[in-house]
């Protein structure tokens, strides 16, 4: 069966057809300009994976890959129904919420002696064994908690059967290639097979597999057997809070439509028209930031290729985004429940 075109070859089509949502040329030139001045700053940096997270391992170490490899295999669906009731975990005094929760619930487990980032170990959890781990500090569960057990069993049989349990292997076999690593493990491991059909022609985002490569990439600090020649062909990760900061930036619109369905709390399927638009038109707007943010250094006569890409512009807006809940609250975010975001 042939492979599906790339995400950034899928993203050009859709934004090619998309009606619903559209990428504005002009928004995302005046996105790259705002940001020409953060780019030499931590915030978009390699190094800041580590120094603004306290979260994230601080080793690049075979257990440390072995953590990201863990939590991006649950890295999907932490939006709660209401924003009064969610999910928080509590961690060394702060009580987390969202993405940070399950990396704080399996810190929590590793603390408590739980072997939790071990292939042997969770190929084999029991739901409540799962439901333990990721347990809330508020009557509100972690979403998709039956969803985690499965891929978490899943991940872990076929990281042992195929790769002797550690996902290090899986990174020496790319060979510094991020598309090598991006094919094994979107070929190994089904719950990183996020591929939708648009105007019957199949497309991929690939989001968990790319931000895997991504976080391997950060957690071994871009060297040794996590330097990628070609980290700069991985796409943004087309999650739930990109689109909406894009659209907050004024470099992606929602015609009137969508923006009453979204404003009503309308869910999505994965694989809904207006959801595969809102997930393409993003990775292309971002596509183009990076493009104008290239040409704006250009023109000083600096090659800024090896500091600006969509990862390290991906980690940027995700983190704009946390930090600006407030002013992006009459943006709407796009409501799915699924185990690709
Ligand atoms: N595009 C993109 N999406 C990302 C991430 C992250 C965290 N990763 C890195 C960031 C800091 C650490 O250093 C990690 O390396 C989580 N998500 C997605 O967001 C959603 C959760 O959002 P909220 O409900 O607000 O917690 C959910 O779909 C989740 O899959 C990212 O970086 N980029």
């Amino acid at each position: 069966m042939e492979a599906p075109p790339t995400p950034l070859e899928s993203a050009r089509f859709i934004a090619g057809r998309s009606r619903d949502v559209s990428v504005c040329e002009e928004g995302a030139r005046r996105v790259a300009e705002a940001l020409f001045d953060k780019v030499p700053s931590a915030a978009f940096s390699l190094a800041g994976w580590k120094q603004l997270h306290e979260l994230n391992p601080r080793a690049a170490s075979e257990e440390a890959v072995g953590w990201v490899f863990l939590v991006d295999t649950l890295n999907f669906s932490f939006w709660a129904e209401r924003d009064d009731q969610k999910c928080l975990v509590k961690y060394k005094g702060t009580a987390y919420s969202g993405y940070w929760a399950l990396c704080a619930a399996v810190n929590r487990a590793l603390d408590e002696g739980i072997p939790i980032t071990s292939a042997s170990y969770y190929a084999t959890m029991t739901l409540d064994q799962v439901r333990h781990v990721l347990r809330s500090d508020t009557e509100v569960p972690m979403p998709l908690i039956e969803e985690r057990h499965r891929v978490l069993n899943e991940s872990g049989t076929v990281l042992l059967e195929k790769f002797g349990g550690s996902f290090l292997t899986c990174v020496k076999m790319s060979e510094n290639s991020a598309q090598k690593l991006l094919r094994l493990v979107v070929e190994n491991f089904p719950s990183y097979r996020d591929e939708a059909v648009f105007e019957e022609k199949k497309v991929s985002f690939y989001k968990r597999a790319q931000i895997l490569v991504a976080d391997t990439w950060s957690v071994l600090e871009g060297k040794g057997d996590g330097f990628f020649g070609d980290i700069s062909s991985l796409t943004i990760f087309a999650d739930y809070r990109i689109p909406q900061v894009l659209v907050h930036l004024k470099a992606m619109k929602y015609s009137e439509e969508l923006m009453k369905k979204l404003r009503e709390g309308t869910i999505f399927q994965s694989g809904d028209k207006e959801e595969v638009e809102i997930r393409g038109c993003s990775i292309w707007c971002c596509a183009l930031i990076c493009k104008h943010l290239l040409e704006l250094y250009e023109k000083k006569g600096q090659d800024m290729r090896d500091q600006i890409n969509a990862v390290l512009l991906d980690y940027y807006l995700w983190d704009y985004a946390r930090d600006h809940r407030e002013e992006m609250k009459d943006i709407p975010f796009h409501r799915v429940r699924c185990i690709y975001y």
